[in-house]
């Protein structure tokens, strides 16, 4: 019902532009939301009153409010996989909290997150040491996915925090990168985490016997383990692997590996900045967690930033988001939202089997301001789809003595919003070519090439500074995000079988590469892709 109302409203709205609805001096007040010093302005969009209204019918129509408090309750709500969806668990500082089959969870959250801290603590007085003496310089973290983008994301982000031993990411299984991640370092003096939610993913324990027998070789068998610590929910595999079950920090099913940054995932993130600013990171998405829970309609940031999503891609019909952080250190958010978002909604099945009413969610994409003005912002402004734009961007940055470089970055943002909605009109384009001199058929050409259509819709998302807590509730308003929106479109946002084919492929092809198994039951292409590679290795 909603949605068609909604797509009725949409044509009905005709030729009104972002421009006229700006007209309203009350708009950016109205179209806006605030949640403590973070504001989420979605003015510059063509979403009106009713549209609004509309969207939030069409959320309680859903049963959006139900299906959070069920969540945070701790109930099965991925169904596929029978789990509860706990990942803010991880961040409730107690003292109850969601039970999942009879079970209080928070006592065993808050036991690993001493643990953690102990460990962390330890690496970062010393007190943990390395078997040859001296201390840990560097860690390497091995992980894909979920277990590797967030905390990666986040170590970037904080790096003005970073007051402890150097941390490292690796993923690919590419051996490039383990090569030139362990070619800078001293196995004497380094620590490497396995961190993998299920313990059998191919890439991570490839690196991570890479990276075994690195360390073997310089200290020993006896000694790996002391250089050695595991992330995972699956315990019984960690401690077959040859690593210490005090050295290993479990989680439980309920937490999905793209929402698991909160917990042992983020381990490398608390050795860098300590516990207390891994702590007060945790604060800040248990504090968006709370404003999701409390705050009401058009006042509740999460909520409002998936209708955004919802009006822009399932009404609007804009296959992307161009998510474009004014943050050098949130260069990493877009890839991060890439797997936060198009894993959890990138789905056709409905949660009954059914297939989808609408599209599934968008494809996400973005890099960093002012970077991206330099390369793909012409389509933006001038292509012939329209890409609508999610900027984010802080008051003030971390180096007082560069405060007019920041300024000149926040300029550059609010500039950039300002000309994707403003655009600029054949007449100013003719005004323009005529005090360059031109005229007649030449002036219109060149003017043509420099209109602007304008009404390109983007949000943005302002806070006063990139803190540890600050980043907690952008990362924790994302997450709703995606769960408002998997709701909306009924889907399961917390499984990801779309995955697997892939996986299981690559694993059947591993032994026709090798030449151990034969070909012929590939397609051609694949047969021939099989025969290049083997007529051009070494
Ligand atoms: O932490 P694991 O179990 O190694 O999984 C890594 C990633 O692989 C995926 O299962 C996708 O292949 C992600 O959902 C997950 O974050």
């Amino acid at each position: 019902m909603s949605w068609t109302s909604l797509k009725s409203h949409r044509a009905m709205q005709g030729s009104v532009t972002i421009a006229d609805l700006l007209q309203d001096p009350a708009r950016a007040s109205g179209f806006s939301v605030r949640m403590d010093d973070m504001l989420f302005d979605y003015s510059k969009t063509t979403i009106d009153a009713e549209a609004r209204d509309l969207l939030l019918t069409l959320a309680d129509e859903a049963g959006v409010a139900h299906r959070r408090e069920a969540m945070f309750a701790g109930e099965k709500i991925n169904e596929t996989e029978g789990r509860a969806v706990l990942h803010t668990a991880l961040r409730d500082p107690g003292p109850h909290g969601a039970t999942v089959d009879g079970v209080e969870v928070l006592p065993g959250v808050h036991d690993t997150l001493d643990r953690m801290e102990e460990f962390a603590e330890g690496l970062r007085t010393g007190k943990v040491r390395p078997v040859n003496g001296g201390r840990f310089t560097d860690i390497v973290n091995i992980g894909i996915g979920g277990s590797d983008l967030g905390p990666a994301m986040a170590m970037l982000a904080l790096a003005p925090y970073h007051d402890g031993p150097r941390v490292h990411y690796v993923s690919n299984v590419d051996g490039a990168h383990i090569h030139d991640t362990l070619a800078d370092l001293d196995p004497d003096t380094t620590l490497v985490i396995v961190a993998s939610k299920t313990f059998t993913t191919i890439e991570t324990m490839t690196n991570a016997e890479t990276a075994r027998s690195w360390l073997k070789r310089a200290i020993g068998e006896q000694a790996v383990g002391r250089h050695l610590a595991a992330l995972s929910s699956a315990v019984d595999k960690t401690t077959k692997w040859g690593i210490d079950p005090s050295r290993v920090f479990g989680f439980e099913d309920w937490v999905g590996g793209r929402y698991s940054i909160w917990g042992p995932v983020g381990l490398g993130l608390m050795i860098a900045v300590g516990a207390k600013r891994f702590r007060e990171f945790l604060a800040g998405g248990h504090d968006m967690d709370l404003h999701f829970r409390e705050a009401e309609g058009a006042d509740n940031l999460p909520l409002m930033l998936a209708l955004v999503g919802i009006w822009h891609r399932q009404v609007c019909g804009y296959p992307t988001r161009a998510v474009l952080p004014y943050d050098q250190r949130l260069s990493r958010l877009p890839a991060y939202l890439q797997q936060l978002e198009m894993e959890s909604n990138g789905k056709s099945v409905a949660m009954d089997g059914t297939g989808l009413e609408v599209v599934s969610g968008p494809v996400v994409w973005g890099e960093p301001g002012t970077n991206g003005q330099h390369a793909f912002y012409q389509l933006i402004h001038q292509g012939t789809e329209v890409v609508p734009c999610e900027f984010l961007v802080a008051a003030r940055g971390h180096e007082p003595e560069l405060a007019h470089q920041h300024a000149l970055l926040v300029a550059n943002c609010l500039a950039q919003s300002e000309a994707l909605m403003q655009g600029r009109s054949l007449d100013v384009a003719l005004e323009l070519m005529a005090e360059k001199g031109l005229s007649g058929a030449e002036q219109e050409r060149q003017a043509r090439h420099r209109v602007f259509p304008g009404n390109r819709p983007s949000t943005t998302l302002i806070y006063p500074l990139l803190t540890p807590r600050v980043l907690g509730r952008i990362i924790a308003l994302y997450e709703h995000r995606v769960f408002v929106e998997g709701v909306i479109l009924g889907i399961n946002s917390y499984d990801q079988w779309g995955v697997e084919l892939g996986k299981e492929l690559a694993v059947a092809l591993a032994p026709v590469l090798a030449g151990d198994e034969d070909a012929a039951s590939k397609d051609g292409s694949t047969r021939a892709l099989v025969d290049y590679v083997q007529a051009h290795r070494d």
